[in-house]
């Protein structure tokens, strides 16, 4: 079996969002695949009414297909300070016309002010490691965990694009999607994450800096997050860049034209073109505009967020030995 279904960009791109078919009849929701956490997690008819502005919500009780998963609950809290929790349902999921039954649904009972406040987001679609996801006593796998032994080949692909829809594809690889070939790398999956190192960076056309970059493929943060030598090394080529303390990250006029920043994978390299670095603006009077590249302090390792990845076609094989795959496109 195979999937395809489609990644539209929300404002400024700072989430990508897919529908989701959850039950018989289908409800269908829009949520957010995040390659960064492992739960399926949805605005409900458990979700308290003052949480719920906006949000499309799953009805357990319409689905002739739904089970609740007696004593299960989940609880989850992002890099972002952002959480939610709930109890768990299993039912048929349904992604691009590949269906899986018997996914676990987890249903909010509680979602933070973040979530609410995102009227187009109805939920999150966890895409890391089963090994991560936080549902008690009983561990549930991910959607592609349940989905993998139906599919043609154990891998996921992420097209993400600047400003217009992209795709994710299941149990293939679609080789007329990317340009040249794929690059593939190694991936560290004891945390649960998609961790892999990228041999260097570079600036602009500058040359390969040889400062290895340690982190995770995260669909679900914006940014590219890195260490801050990188951040200090990508913005001293912009005159008019600098660290803005209230907005704790680079800003620059938005005027402003950007280098690109390439970050080697293997013997490839990915250029992101300067435009993607151009974020958003900080106010409304959009004089000012916060960096696409920003540091990864505190955090422990880097995030290749959507910033680094919507410049690549990214295969996620999830075969015996997960490997990232890498391509232009
Ligand atoms: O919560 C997250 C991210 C948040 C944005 C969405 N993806 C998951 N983590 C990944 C980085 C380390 C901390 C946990």
């Amino acid at each position: 079996a195979t999937g395809s279904v489609v990644a539209t960009p929300a404002q400024y791109d700072a989430e990508y969002l897919s529908p989701v078919s959850i039950g018989t009849p289908a409800q269908t929701l829009m949520l957010d695949f995040d390659t960064g956490s492992s739960d399926l997690w949805v605005f409900s008819s458990e979700t308290p009414k003052s949480s719920v502005q906006g949000q499309t919500v799953y009805n357990p009780s319409k689905s002739s297909t739904a089970k609740k998963l007696s004593g299960a609950t989940w609880k989850i809290s992002y890099g972002d300070g952002s959480s939610s929790s709930g109890s768990v349902y299993t039912d048929k999921v349904t992604i691009g016309g590949l269906s899986v039954s018997n996914v676990a649904v987890e249903s909010a009972q509680k979602v933070s002010r973040e979530f609410t406040a995102e009227a187009d987001l109805d939920g999150l679609l966890g895409l890391a490691f089963s090994s991560i996801n936080t549902v008690q006593p009983t561990q549930q796998k991910t959607f592609f965990d349940m989905a993998k032994p139906s599919l043609d080949s154990a891998v996921f692909t992420a097209d993400l694009k600047y400003g217009k829809a992209g795709k994710y594809n299941f149990g293939y690889i679609d080789d007329s999607a990317y340009n040249g070939s794929l690059t593939y790398t190694a991936v560290d999956s004891s945390n649960g994450w998609w961790m892999f190192t990228s041999p260097g960076y570079a600036v602009g056309s500058g040359t390969l800096d040889s400062t290895s970059i340690t982190g995770i493929a995260d669909t679900g943060t914006t940014l590219l997050l890195v260490p801050s030598s990188v951040v200090t090394t990508y913005y001293k080529q912009i005159r008019n860049a600098r660290y803005d303390s209230s907005q704790a990250g680079y800003v620059f006029p938005c005027s402003t034209s950007l280098p690109s920043f390439t970050y080697a994978v293997g013997n490839s390299q990915i250029v992101i073109p300067g435009k993607y670095i151009n974020f958003a603006p900080v106010d409304s009077a959009g004089s000012s505009c916060f960096g696409g590249i920003q540091s990864d302090e505190g955090i422990g390792f880097s995030i290749f967020g959507d910033v680094a990845l919507k410049a690549a076609f990214v295969v996620f094989d999830g075969s015996q030995s997960p490997r990232l795959g890498f391509a232009s496109k």
